[in-house]
């Protein structure tokens, strides 16, 4: 029948609209909620990262989704085919995920051609060759195929391994905290490389971090994680701009929290005078809040009326992170050009420019 076959086709389609798919997980290890109703999806070829404190179970996560732990309640799904739910459990070898661990993990007494083509099964040797000799191409390593992992540098060694787990091509690569090892500008220029790497080969990944620079270098999709819990999906920009949470607001970029209480549509009363903006939060009049001030909402103006004091600073290269306190007390960060230089005891003018307000009603009801 004509009409059926078209619907078939349709939920074939939609099943397939995505390579992963978590659809309320939770994870319960010796009676403990680890992981707390958490849903997420992404497309072919996405890269989407878990980031949060430790211990806030992105590991439990990334094991619920490679198949070594079972979840209590929920459905997972890899390339539109059902994987896990309280019922069943597909095996991490069914499953076929790529994995990427923190140690690497290579073979030492094998030669890097040998580890890339390891996972290989079931490909004639010229299909596997081929395999291996474009993955060497991607990574430019190619003149290292016959090296074995000692004789390598740290950067080179990772490449192998990520190239040792795309090399079966498959539908999902978990990459657990692959660059721990590595400092921290080193780790955000290879979240660069990786990044590139995978999307040249259209790999969906998933990485697990508690950097968040490493995952705004990689991710097209960031879930923050707190206490099992994913506080917000979303891209980088819509993390640092438009937090979710308190949670959300505090762990991701600097800022500071002022309190205040809001007035009518759209203005609030703060600590630094009367600001109006298009609210985050649509708040009755009257409701004690705390509104979110990034540094780089605070500008260096010496002609502002405004005057702060250079409590401390951080000298970052192209910028300095001031530290300054108000007249009253209250403690803002300004990010300012660094040849805007003021030492510590210096007082400076400064403008909030905000023109979109991310307020939280407070809890604790009360001014500090
Ligand atoms: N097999 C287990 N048995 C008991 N508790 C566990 C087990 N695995 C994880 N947990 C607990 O679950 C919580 C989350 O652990 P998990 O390793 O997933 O966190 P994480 O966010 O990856 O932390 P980190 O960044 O430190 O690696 C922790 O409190 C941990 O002690």
């Amino acid at each position: 029948m004509p009409g059926r076959t078209f619907c078939q086709a349709w939920v074939i389609i939609r099943a397939m609209e995505n390579q992963l798919e978590l659809e309320h997980i939770y994870v319960d290890i010796d009676g403990t909620r680890i992981i707390d109703d958490v849903s997420f999806s992404l497309k072919p070829g996405d890269i989407g990262c878990l980031l949060g404190p430790s211990g806030c179970g992105k590991t439990t996560l990334l094991r619920t989704i490679g198949g070594f732990q079972a979840p209590s309640a929920g459905k997972l799904s890899i390339a539109g085919e059902l994987v896990a739910n309280s019922e069943t459990q597909a095996s991490p070898e069914q499953r076929r995920v790529g994995m990427v661990f923190q140690d690497l993990a290579l073979f030492p007494h094998m030669t890097v051609r040998k580890n890339v083509a390891f996972g290989i099964n079931g490909r004639t040797r010229k299909e596997t060759d081929q395999r291996v000799n474009e993955l060497l191409d991607l990574v430019s390593m190619q003149d290292y195929a016959n090296a074995y992992p000692h004789q390598l540098s740290g950067g080179q060694q990772q490449r192998v391994a990520l190239i040792r787990a795309m090399a079966p091509r498959p539908p999902v690569l978990l990459l657990d905290e692959p660059f721990s090892s590595q400092d921290t500008e080193r780790r955000v220029q290879l979240a660069h490389e990786v990044r590139e790497i995978l999307k040249r080969d259209g790999i969906t990944a998933v990485l697990v971090t508690h950097d968040q620079f490493e995952a705004f270098a990689i991710a097209d999709h960031i879930g923050v994680v707190s206490e099992g819990r994913l506080r917000q999906w979303d891209d980088a920009y819509s993390l640092y701009h438009t937090p979710s949470d308190r949670f959300v607001a505090d762990f991701i970029g600097e800022g500071v929290f002022l309190c205040g209480n809001t007035l009518e549509d759209n203005v609030i009363q703060t600590e630094l005078g009367i600001i109006q903006g298009e609210l985050s939060e649509d708040l009755p009049s009257g409701t004690l809040i705390e509104l979110l001030v990034r540094p780089d909402d605070i500008l260096h103006d010496d002609q502002s009326p405004n005057k702060a004091t250079v409590v401390a600073r951080d000298f970052r290269g192209a910028d300095h992170l001031y530290t300054l306190r108000m007249p009253g007390n209250t403690r803002l960060l300004c990010l300012a050009p660094s040849h805007h230089n003021h030492p510590v005891g210096e007082e400076f003018g400064i403008r909030l420019q905000l023109d979109h307000l991310v307020i939280f009603e407070r809890q604790d009801n009360a001014f500090s």
